[in-house]
């Protein structure tokens, strides 16, 4: 029913559980005032809308790679030019990956990106790119069947690890050195289980391997196990031996951890409650 002095105005309204009438009914509907103001915008460059930003993100990463499968992160240089030996050992990768049944991702640039790209495209395999905006950058390669391009690096790196079961580094700069670290860190400080990481080239390696033995070692800034976590290599079947090697070995152990956990709820079910809660961590994460 209307009233009297506004006609037009109804005498009551309904906002999911919310009650209006008379004078407190709204005159216009939410979607008016979304789509007919648009007010000022200096919140756009806030860090609460940056959160938003960031957490959409992560939304549309998990979304696309959420069933991609097995899958290993091959990363190196993005000057790497076709010419390069190490081009033609990426394309390899990323074709004999694919042989392995693994999908293929990398930073979606050109170079080594690009190369171990091809050679999973090529394959008829899965290949991803996951790259990042750049101010000089030129978008995703030609050979990434499967894309996201990234605002920020650190949403792009958890993809990085979340998704793949062992990374392939080949020589590069600042930013493969960058996702190495990365790695062997999260693995060293048991943020994440370890998983293999394969550095390819001896010659361009090595040195930095002396170095982390002879220095970093030496002096006490890590572990004799630290030297563990990856292994040098020339040669891309080896590599990708070591890598399935790793899976399975990573599988046996889940599958003796699933055992045990079901020997637990049979033989000792507060033995099971009270590691599973310790499993998750305290805040159940
Ligand atoms: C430098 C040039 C292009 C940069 N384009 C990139 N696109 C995507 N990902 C990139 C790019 N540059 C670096 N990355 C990431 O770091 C790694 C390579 O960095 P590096 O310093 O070249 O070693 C790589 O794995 C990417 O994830 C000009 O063509």
């Amino acid at each position: 029913m209307a009233d009297s002095l506004h006609p037009d105005r109804p005498q009551s309204q309904q906002r999911g559980p919310v009650v209006m009438r008379r004078n407190q009914v709204q005159q216009s509907t939410s979607e008016q005032r979304l789509l007919d103001s648009r007010g000022p915008s200096d919140w756009v460059h806030t860090d609460p809308w940056r959160v938003l930003r960031i957490q959409s993100e992560f939304i549309e990463g998990f979304g696309m790679l959420a069933e991609l499968g097995a899958a290993i992160s091959v990363f190196g240089s993005a000057r790497t030019k076709p010419d390069d030996p190490m081009y033609a050992a990426a394309e390899s990768f990323g074709r004999k990956l694919v042989g392995a049944g693994y999908a293929v991702i990398t930073g979606g640039g050109p170079g080594v990106m690009e190369a171990a790209n091809k050679g999973a495209s090529e394959a008829g395999g899965v290949s991803v790119g996951l790259g990042i905006e750049l101010p000089f950058e030129n978008g995703l390669n030609e050979w990434v069947d499967i894309g996201m391009n990234f605002r920020y690096f650190f949403t792009r790196k958890t993809m990085f690890v979340k998704y793949a079961q062992g990374f392939v580094v080949m020589p590069g700069g600042f930013g493969t050195l960058d996702e190495l670290f990365e790695a062997l860190t999260l693995a060293q400080t048991r943020k994440v289980t370890s998983f293999p990481v394969v550095l390819f080239g001896t010659s361009y390696w090595g040195g930095l391997a002396d170095w982390l033995r002879d220095t970093m070692l030496a002096d006490g800034k890590i572990s004799a196990a630290d030297l563990d976590m990856f292994t040098i290599t020339d040669d891309v079947d080896e590599a990708i031996s070591y890598i399935v090697k790793a899976g399975e070995m990573a599988d046996a152990a889940a599958e003796e951890a699933a055992a045990a956990a079901a020997a637990d709820v049979t033989d000792n079910p507060e033995a099971r409650e009270r590691r599973e809660q310790h499993r998750l961590g305290s805040d159940g994460s």
